[in-house]
């Protein structure tokens, strides 16, 4: 049956995103273990005074604000989050209900004990090619889940919405499977560093190749630990690449100075600027290849879904059945304590 807001009891905060709260917590009636995600909404009638108080609130970066929306809004919210139930993939992390509580929309799905692959990269320095072939592996049949069966993109491809568990398996959690849910949060200054494609920032049509821009920008940013725009020059590269890959050395200095770019500054330089890419020196040809193809400005020119699924990158993984390197990968990095986490995150 549904789920109930009293039958859940907190165990701890999973993480804060711009628009939502996760939750670690434990259903009673039937002892599992679950992730609850709140999206802050905040349920008063859509009203003007909210409208200001919105308008004020957007134009800070970083908060991406649910606006405040009328309970008719919230219940079709809640039906069409119903959908999650239908979708059903090794690369889909699981779904067990959703429920409107104190005026907020709760989200309750699996736990995956691994985290997102953000967190995973403030715990290494980055991560190697090996594993990011089965993140690809594991994204691309997530996308292609989603478009042949429910006919959606993701929209939100990121390292914080791939999520890993100690059995080595790799999910997709936070697509866009709520039309009223994405139109009701304000996808406009997200976070500190845009995923989003050049089209995508320039306001025209997009689609599921903003996906593919997507993915590619995550895997340039996991493959050198860190968010590739403005690209990092080669000598920055050479220098990380000195460091070993578990980030029991400081980083050098010359990487921590790299100037961040204020959110208006980075999506011009997206649109403008040509994108990143990653060198043969560090990398196999066919990921470097990969990546070129991922990340083409233009969305003619750019690889499709099935265009991809037959790339030499993805073909070299795609056979591994288990995931067992990536399990016990994952298993070495839950035993990086929070001192190595900080001791990384202040080399950054
Ligand atoms: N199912 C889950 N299992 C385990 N951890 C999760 C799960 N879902 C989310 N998290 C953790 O909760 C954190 C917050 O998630 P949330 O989606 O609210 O924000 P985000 O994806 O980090 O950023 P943004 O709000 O900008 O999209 C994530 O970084 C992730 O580490
Ligand atoms: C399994 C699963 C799963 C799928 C989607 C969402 N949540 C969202 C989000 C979402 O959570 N985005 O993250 C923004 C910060 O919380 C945005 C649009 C949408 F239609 C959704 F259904 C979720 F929770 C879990
Ligand atoms: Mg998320």
């Amino acid at each position: 049956g549904e789920l109930k807001h009293d039958d859940l009891v907190n165990i701890c905060e999973l993480g804060q995103g711009n628009g939502g709260i996760v939750w670690k917590v434990r259903h009673k009636p039937t002892d599992k273990i679950m992730a609850r995600k709140y999206c802050s909404f905040i349920n008063t009638d859509y009203n003007w005074c909210n409208w200001c108080h919105w308008f004020w609130n957007s134009l800070s970066p970083g908060k991406s604000i649910y606006l405040e929306v009328k309970p008719a809004v919230k219940n079709q919210i809640v039906r069409e989050l119903k959908v999650l139930h239908q979708c059903n993939s090794p690369y889909i992390v699981g779904f067990y209900g959703t429920f409107a509580a104190e005026g907020q929309i709760n989200i309750c799905m699996e736990y995956m004990d691994g985290g997102s692959l953000d967190l995973i990269l403030k715990k290494v320095m980055r991560i190697p090619e090996h594993i990011l072939g089965k993140i690809t592996v594991a994204v691309l049949r997530g996308l292609s889940y989603l478009r042949e069966r429910h006919r959606i993109m993701h929209r939100d491809i990121k390292p914080s919405n791939i999520l890993v568990n100690h059995q080595g398996e790799i999910k997709l959690c936070d697509f866009g499977v709520s039309a009223q849910l994405i139109d009701s949060t304000l996808q406009t200054f997200i976070g500190t560093r845009s995923y989003m494609s050049p089209e995508r920032l320039e306001g025209a049509n997009y689609g599921i190749m903003s996906d593919i821009w997507s993915l590619g920008l995550s895997l340039v940013e996991m493959a050198l630990g860190r968010y590739p725009i403005p690209p990092p020059s080669t000598k920055d590269i050479d220098d990380l690449f000195k460091q070993d890959p578990n980030g029991n050395q400081p980083r050098p200095e010359g990487f921590g100075c790299y100037k961040v770019l204020a959110i208006f500054e980075l999506m011009e330089w997206i649109v403008n600027e040509a994108p990143p890419s990653l060198s043969q020196t560090h990398f196999s040809p066919e990921f470097c290849d990969f990546i070129d193809r991922c990340l083409k400005k233009s969305t003619t020119e750019r690889a499709d879904l099935n265009t991809l699924l037959h790339h030499p990158f993805y073909k070299r993984y795609e056979s591994e059945s288990d995931n067992q390197d990536v399990a016990s990968w994952i298993r070495q990095i839950c035993k990086i304590d929070q001192y190595q986490i900080n001791e990384n995150n202040y080399r950054r």
